[in-house]
């Protein structure tokens, strides 16, 4: 551990949201951030490799129950995160005995909850669709299919993605056969870092496969290949909807498992449900990402501590 002392230590915990790898940070009470070194150094560790940080800060709004900072593996800030906002629902759940919840981030405001049965159902808000949204580098006037592909231009592999905004960007490449039939490994950088987004992109793959029910694999910009991206599956469901190819409420089959996301006609939210999973608990420093785990300190297993 490095030689600063025990107060720079911060609670966290290791857990998951079908697979999406979180580490959510206990920083409230506190004036600091984890820093993108601690972000850097902490991805560098197979046991605390992560897809996500989720620091949870002392609310910025009445009414709010945390502001919450989404960093990605690469140290880069994102603006949602559907696996990790139910990473965080069940974390403080489990630590206040609460079940619902206000969350702000740098996209707004998210209400969560925490279901009888355990599932966490997250408002992540209203998609957006216009260019400048998204963003996009040039103007568009249908982004359901924009101008964009992949491989031989006489015969592209990937091509016409659909492009969406909740709080993140999203293009979708809709396929008709398997989803692990395309090397997204290699596409994915490629398209992330393609200059019609100039803030990058979280790319997916999607195959319909009836009304209610899609497979979807990612690209997480920021990230790379991730076993759940729920913001993606909303881009997704309100990608399929908006072109005719799905209904509004769909079972999309990430790689780690289901979920379900609704695109509420009354309010235009976008309503995600499924489940999240704590590993174990430890402390970190958030200026350098030195950890050590609960159950290392106490030789016991690690009581769940957040
Ligand atoms: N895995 C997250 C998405 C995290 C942010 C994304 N990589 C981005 O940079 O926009 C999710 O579950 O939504």
């Amino acid at each position: 551990m490095d030689n600063r002392d025990m107060a720079d230590q911060v609670q966290f915990a290791r857990m998951n949201g079908l697979g999406n790898k979180i580490l959510v940070v206990d920083m409230r009470g506190r004036k600091d951030r984890v820093a993108p070194r601690a972000a850097i150094a902490l991805n560098a560790d197979p046991a605390t490799q992560f897809d996500q940080i989720m620091a949870i800060h002392d609310p910025k709004a009445a009414g709010t129950d945390a502001w919450i900072d989404i960093i990605n593996s690469d140290g880069s800030m994102a603006q949602a995160c559907g696996n990790g906002t139910r990473c965080v629902v069940q974390a403080l759940a489990t630590e206040t005995g609460k079940k619902a919840f206000l969350f702000h981030t740098v996209a707004g405001l998210l209400e969560a909850e925490e279901h009888e049965d355990g599932t966490i159902s997250v408002d992540m808000g209203s998609p957006r669709f216009g260019w400048r949204d998204i963003p996009l580098a040039e103007e568009f006037h249908d982004t359901s299919r924009i101008e964009l592909q992949i491989g031989p231009i006489d015969d592209p592999v990937l091509h016409s993605p659909s492009v969406a905004s909740m709080g993140n960007p999203h293009a979708i490449f809709w396929v008709e056969d398997d989803v692990w039939s395309y090397d997204l490994g290699r596409f994915g950088p490629l398209l992330e870092n393609h200059p019609i987004f100039p803030e990058r992109a979280n790319i997916s793959i999607a195959h319909v496969r009836s009304r209610n029910e899609m497979d979807l694999r990612t690209w997480e910009r920021g990230t790379g290949l991730t076993l759940a991206c729920g913001s993606a599956a909303c881009a997704a469901t309100v990608s399929g909807a908006r072109t005719g190819r799905a209904d509004r409420t769909v079972t999309v089959n990430v790689p780690g498992g289901p979920l379900l996301i609704e695109w509420r006609e009354s309010d235009d939210h976008v309503i995600m449900t499924g489940p999240a999973e704590w590993e174990w608990s430890g402390t970190l420093d958030p200026a350098t990402g030195a950890f050590q785990r609960d159950d290392a300190a106490n030789g016991e297993s690690g009581a769940r501590a957040l």
